[in-house]
Order: C-alpha cells, then sequence, then structure tokens
C-alpha cells in the first residue's frame, strides 16, 4: 500500500455512476490510473450493496497495481471492509470515529465546502486532506460557486494537504495549484469522454500540471 505522503499530491479521480455505465467503469478508471491519477474515489449513491461492493473491490485491486490509493466515499462501513480509504462530508458521520475504525494508515479526508472553521475542525479531528468547492460551475453539482484561491492561500496556515474540487478541467485547474491545491478532484472534467484513451490523455494532462 503506499504511503499517506506519495499519493496526498496530484489527480484525485471520482468516480460517476451515469458517465461510467455501461461498462465503463473498470476501463475508464484504469485510463486514469495509468495517466497518473494518485487517488480513485468511488462514488455511488444507489441502494445495491452488492454491486457497490462487487465494483469497489475491482478499484481496489486496480489501485494496488498502480500504486494508487482507493477512496470510498460515504461509507465508512464499505472502507472498512476493503481496508480502503475514505471521503467524509458534513453530513456523513464522524471522522474521530471512522478514524477509530479504520487505524492511523487510513487516509480520511473532509469535505468543507469554503469554510475555514470547518477545515479547522476536520484537522483537529486527523483528517489527511481537507476539501474546498466548489471552484467553478460544475456538471455534476450545479450551484453557486463559493471557494476562492484566497480560501486556498488562506488554508496553508493548516499544514493539511488541500482538494480542491466543483468544475475543475484543464484549462482552469492550474490556477488551483498555483494558490495552493495539493490535489485536483475532477469528475466530469476527465470521465465525460469518449473513449478510455481520451480519460488516459486528459489524466496525463492533469498530472503534468503538478510538475510544471
Ligand atoms: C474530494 C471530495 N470533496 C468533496 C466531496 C463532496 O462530499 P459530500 O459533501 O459528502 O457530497 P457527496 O459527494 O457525498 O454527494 C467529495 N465526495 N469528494
Ligand atoms: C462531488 C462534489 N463535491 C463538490 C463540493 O463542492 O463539495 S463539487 C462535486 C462535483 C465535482 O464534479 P465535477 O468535477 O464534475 O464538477
Ligand atoms: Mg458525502
Amino acid at each position: 500500500m503506499s504511503n499517506k505522503t506519495q499519493v496526498l499530491r496530484g489527480l484525485y479521480a471520482i468516480t460517476d455512476s451515469t458517465l461510467l455505465a455501461d461498462g465503463r467503469l473498470l476501463p475508464y478508471c484504469e485510463a486514469a490510473l495509468q495517466g497518473g491519477a494518485k487517488l480513485l474515489q468511488y462514488r455511488d449513491k444507489s441502494s445495491d450493496g452488492s454491486r457497490r461492493l462487487h465494483e469497489a473491490k475491482a478499484l481496489q485491486t486496480l489501485c494496488q497495481d498502480y500504486g494508487a490509493r482507493l477512496i470510498i466515499n460515504d461509507d465508512v462501513h464499505l472502507a472498512l471492509e476493503l481496508g480502503a480509504d475514505l471521503h467524509l462530508g458534513q453530513e456523513d458521520g464522524s471522522l474521530l470515529q471512522a478514524r477509530q475504525l479504520l487505524g492511523p494508515d487510513a487516509i480520511i479526508g473532509a469535505t468543507c465546502h469554503a469554510r475555514l472553521d470547518l477545515a479547522e475542525d476536520a484537522v483537529k479531528q486527523q483528517a489527511d486532506y481537507i476539501a474546498f468547492g466548489r471552484f467553478y460551475n460544475s456538471q455534476t453539482k450545479p450551484g453557486d460557486v463559493f471557494a476562492s484561491t484566497e480560501l486556498l492561500e488562506h488554508a496553508q496556515q493548516l499544514q493539511t494537504p488541500v482538494v480542491a474540487i466543483g468544475g475543475i478541467t484543464l484549462d482552469n485547474g492550474s490556477t488551483l495549484i498555483k494558490h495552493g491545491a495539493a490535489m485536483l478532484a475532477v469528475i466530469h472534467g476527465l470521465f465525460a469522454a469518449d473513449s478510455a484513451a481520451a480519460v488516459e490523455q486528459r489524466a496525463r494532462a492533469f498530472s503534468a500540471l503538478f510538475t510544471d
């Protein structure tokens, strides 16, 4: 299992059950990993527990093959069952309880919207990264844009990797990195593509933004 500091900088791919339907889940996620994605979040809102377990197990194997880490969205019990990592929103349960369940080696991240106080609280609860958003209009989560580059700058004082999310593309991602984002979390900008080859190409381009 790759260690935390190695993977908490770069492209953070997040799955989407619509974009990755019809057999696209595994080939597109493998393409994102081949293109350098460091974290892969399995984000599925369905109630089909057996399908979610089956898909998450397959993604866990892919992440292990590529030295990346699988982040389970929302569901601490699924993360525990797989020995995977976890992302929790403000309504998804306690960060501290998740840490007690998953242990010190798990990556646990927290949604902080555009609120520095939520980020401070998450860090106190041992979050490994803090996620701010939306920075741009999102096709996955349309609505108001709240987060700013000033927030990214202010959050550096917390000395915790900052993840940016919301409407991120190859055209706007570099600005967020310049202002302190350690990771770009992307759904549509990566996976709304016609082929796995296109996903890999986009992943390589996103990954290259972190080396320039
Ligand atoms: C990296 C990352 N940041 C934010 C979110 C959003 O989480 P949440 O607010 O719990 O909303 P849902 O994604 O669960 O609908 C995330 N999933 N990942
Ligand atoms: C899952 C999610 N959370 C957000 C937040 O602001 O916390 S925005 C978002 C959707 C990100 O998808 P896309 O890259 O397609 O905009
Ligand atoms: Mg959630």
